[in-house]
C-alpha cells in the first residue's frame, strides 16, 4: 500500500477539527479504537514512553474496552520460549519492529478469543507493513486514532524510570526506538490523519489529567452509549 507520506498534518486548523469530529461521530459502532502513541509536532514529539499502556489500561477499566497491547502480546510470546519468541527477543533488544505476520497472528488470536469486541489496540500498526496487514488481514478500520503528544525528553525520562526490567529500556535502545518511531510510524499517523481519524491528546501532563482529556474525546465521539458507565470488565 502506498501511504501519503506528504499528507498534511493540519489538525490545528479549526476546519479540520470539525471535519474530524463529524467523521468519528458517524463511524462509531462496534469497531476498534486504535490507541497509538502518536504526535503532531513532527520534529520533536515521538512515541515510546508517552503513556499509551497506562492510558489504555484505564480505557479498558473504566470505559469497557478490551485492551490489546501489541508489545505485551509480543512479550508473552517471547516468554513462552517458542521459535517466534526467540526472534522477538532479538528484535526487541535492537528496538526494531518484528515482521508483521508475527504480531498479526497474535492480535488475530486475541481478538477472536475476546468476548468483548470493542478493542483499544495499543502500539499497532507501527509501520507500513503493519498497516497493510491491519487493513487487509485483520480488517481493522479504527474509529479513531489517539495521538499522544509528548516531548522526547519526557518520554525518555519516563522510560528510564519505568523500571520493569525490560531489555529495551536502556538509553541506546531507547534512541533506536525513537528513530524507528519517526521513520516508520509517522507515515502511518499521516495516513490516518489524511483519513481524519487522528485525535491529539496532550500526554505530557499527569496521568489523571491525560485520562480526563481522553474521556472527553470518547464522550465527543459518543463512543457507544455505555461509555463512562461500564466499570472493570476488560475481557
Ligand atoms: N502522564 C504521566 N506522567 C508521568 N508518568 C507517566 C505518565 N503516564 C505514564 N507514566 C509512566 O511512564 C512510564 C511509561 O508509561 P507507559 O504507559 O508504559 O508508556 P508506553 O506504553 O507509551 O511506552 C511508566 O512508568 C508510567 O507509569
Ligand atoms: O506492533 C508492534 C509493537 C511492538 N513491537 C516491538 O515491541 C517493542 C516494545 O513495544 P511497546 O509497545 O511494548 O513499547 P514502547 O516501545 O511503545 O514503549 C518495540 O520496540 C518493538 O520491538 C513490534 O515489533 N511491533
Amino acid at each position: 500500500m502506498m501511504l501519503p507520506h506528504k499528507a498534511k498534518m493540519s489538525l490545528s486548523s479549526g476546519a479540520h477539527q470539525i471535519e474530524l469530529l463529524h467523521i468519528l461521530t458517524e463511524l462509531f459502532a462496534d469497531k476498534p479504537i486504535c490507541g497509538n502513541d502518536i504526535l503532531l509536532k513532527l520534529n520533536r514529539s515521538r512515541g515510546p514512553g508517552s503513556g499509551k499502556s497506562t492510558q489504555c489500561s484505564k480505557i479498558a477499566k473504566h470505559l469497557g474496552f478490551r485492551h490489546l497491547s501489541a508489545g505485551d502480546l509480543l512479550e508473552a510470546e517471547a516468554e513462552s520460549g517458542s521459535n517466534d519468541g526467540k526472534m522477538i527477543r532479538e528484535y526487541k533488544k535492537e528496538g526494531k519492529l518484528v515482521p508483521s505476520e508475527i504480531i498479526v497472528k497474535l492480535l488475530q488470536k486475541a481478538m477472536q478469543e475476546s468476548q468483548n469486541k470493542n478493542f483499544v489496540i495499543d502500539g499497532f500498526p507501527r509501520n507500513e507493513e503493519n498497516l497493510s496487514a491491519a487493513e487487509n488481514i485483520l480488517k481493522i478500520e479504527p474509529n479513531a486514532v489517539l495521538v499522544f503528544d509528548c516531548s522526547e525528553e519526557e518520554m525518555t525520562r519516563r522510560i528510564l524510570s519505568r523500571n520493569q526490567g525490560r531489555v529495551d529500556d536502556k538509553i541506546d535502545t531507547i534512541k533506536k526506538r525513537l528513530n524507528v518511531y519517526s521513520e516508520s510510524t509517522l507515515p502511518v499517523i499521516n495516513y490516518y490523519s489524511s483519513k481524519g481519524k487522528v485525535r491529539k491528546i496532550d500526554a505530557g501532563r499527569p496521568i489523571e489529567e491525560v485520562f480526563d482529556e481522553i474521556k472527553g474525546v470518547f464522550s465527543e465521539l459518543n463512543a457507544g452509549q455505555d461509555l463512562g458507565r461500564k466499570e472493570s470488565t476488560s475481557n
